[in-house]
């Protein structure tokens, strides 16, 4: 029925599955180049459309965003969200969901400007914490992972925990552990009847008990019970309170069908944790990566905050937009380390006709994000990090319609507006703190990624030696 190409037979059960080798991201890459910018692939029991560029990806968010509010039926949603919370509503539950949250977090972030005063507290001990080192090699990268986890406990519930608590660390395992167990148990995405197989071969058992310590943790630590709720209530400072204020009002005026309930409650705040804080965490790190191999840069954005904001404080959001190098500088890390090779998945609710195609009900519509941010017809050079490009002449910074690290359309990242906020705040102290060298005299670190859900830097040590004002 006129569907988009696929790369080859589809075998019995598997379908195109026996065709993916090495790096699956790569592989998907590849059959674009040979099979155009919209593919099918048969994945187990899943037909799934892959969109590449700007044209189809804007096409399908902008124009068609409503046959696609969807999510498929698969293990991710139901394991992880139990197909409720931001990520995993679809439809109108979807939008009263994403409504709420993203006023909400609009709100936190104007005025007193709730969220930019939590990140500066994380920066601050961030910088506190590698001072500490001497000058030593460190991998800073579970030290970010504290402090971006700390933003996004402080902005959902107001809490923050100090590096050595064991409840963070205790999360950071689960954390860390919930994305190992996924890989191990992927297949079981194709292939649901393998759940029950005996034992626990693809640790699927484990992957569910870690997720219910990861709920009851969540559930303990939004402490629900001990907040009090008026509804006459206008100002809050976390998303909890917003919540069940916005929750009790609904209530109150008799309304009983929302989304806004405990479970719905729970699982929009997992997906905060689960969407926003290792995205943030792997970029600021790709960050300092970069500093690392291109002192010239490192030495150039220095040189701006230097000029611009002067030596005595670190910039603050303020500043952001008389800092256009530091401005550049953070796009092109995004662009380069391209941290979500692939949006979520969407699922497509009636027939659409793409690029002379036409994608059926039913099917899984996947986005490639890489197809953009490496595409050499925009960028000419895409595999060289350039922050210049993000500049025109003048100084002023450009920003090309297809760099769209947070997806487009209304399902594009919800978090987008604080995941900035985060990215400005600590990379710039960061710069203006510290200056960092490899932890080799002659050797730098690889800048070669490590692959899986999201992109991450492979572990690297640093030497963070503080400026001399
Ligand atoms: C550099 C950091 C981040 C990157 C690169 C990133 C990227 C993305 C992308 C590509 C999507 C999918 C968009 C689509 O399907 O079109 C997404 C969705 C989402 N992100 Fe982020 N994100 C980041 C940080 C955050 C933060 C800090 C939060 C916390 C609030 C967050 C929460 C979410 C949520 C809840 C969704 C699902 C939205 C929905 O389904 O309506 N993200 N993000």
């Amino acid at each position: 029925r006129n569907a988009p190409p696929s790369p080859g037979w589809a075998m019995p059960v598997v379908g195109h599955l026996h065709l993916f080798k090495g790096n699956p991201i790569d592989q998907l890459s590849a059959w674009s180049r040979s099979l155009g910018n919209i593919f099918t692939i048969q994945m187990g029991p899943f037909r799934c459309v892959m969109l590449n560029g700007y044209d189809l990806i804007s096409e399908a968010c902008l124009k068609h965003h409503e046959s696609l509010l969807e999510r498929p039926n698969n293990f991710s949603h139901e394991e992880i969200f139990k197909y409720a919370g931001i990520i995993s509503l679809g439809g109108r539950k979807w939008k009263e969901q994403r409504a709420f949250l993203q006023s909400t977090l609009r709100s936190l972030g104007m005025g007193r400007n709730v969220m930019a005063e939590r990140i500066r507290v994380e920066a601050d001990y961030l910088l506190a914490t590698i001072e500490k080192s001497q000058g030593e090699a460190t991998d800073i990268s579970n030290l970010v992972m504290v402090c971006v986890t700390n933003v996004i406990c402080g902005v959902s519930f107001s809490k923050r925990f100090d590096h050595e608590d064991d409840k963070i660390i205790q999360w950071l395992g689960f954390v860390k552990r919930l994305f190992e167990l996924l890989g191990s148990s992927a297949v079981i995405n194709f292939f649901p009847v393998l759940k029950y197989v005996p034992g626990d071969p693809l640790r699927y058992k484990e992957l569910k008990s870690t997720l219910q310590k990861m709920r009851t943790t969540i559930v303990e630590w939004t402490e629900k019970e001990k907040r009090t709720v008026n509804i006459s209530d206008e100002a809050f400072e976390d998303v909890v309170q917003a919540f069940l204020t916005e929750a009790e009002r609904k209530k109150s005026q008799g309304v009983k069908d929302t989304s806004l309930d405990d479970a719905n409650l729970l699982s929009s705040v997992l997906s905060f944790f689960n969407a926003g804080t290792e995205t943030t965490a792997n970029t600021i790190v790709f960050s300092v990566l970069y500093m690392v191999c291109f002192p010239d840069i490192q030495a150039k954005l220095y040189q701006e905050i230097e000029d611009v904001v002067g030596t005595d404080r670190a910039p603050d959001v303020s500043d952001k937009n008389k800092l256009n190098f530091l401005s550049a500088f953070i796009m092109e890390t995004q662009r380069f380390s391209g941290v979500i090779p692939l949006a979520i998945d969407r699922l497509a609710t009636s027939d659409i006709h793409l690029g002379g195609y036409t994608v059926t009900k039913g099917t899984s519509v996947m986005l490639n994000l890489d197809s953009m941010l490496r595409d050499e017809m925009a960028w000419g050079d895409p595999e060289v990090f350039r922050p210049d490009r993000f500049l025109d002449e003048s100084g002023s910074v450009v920003i090309k319609k297809e760099f769209l690290p947070f997806g487009i359309g209304k399902r594009h990242c919800i978090g987008e507006g604080l995941a900035t906020m985060e990215l400005f705040i600590f990379i710039s102290a960061l710069v203006h703190k510290f200056e960092f060298f490899s932890e080799y005299e002659d050797k730098l670190p690889s800048m070669e990624p490590n692959v899986g859900f999201s992109r991450a830097a492979k572990p690297f040590k640093v030497k963070a030696i503080p400026r001399t004002t």
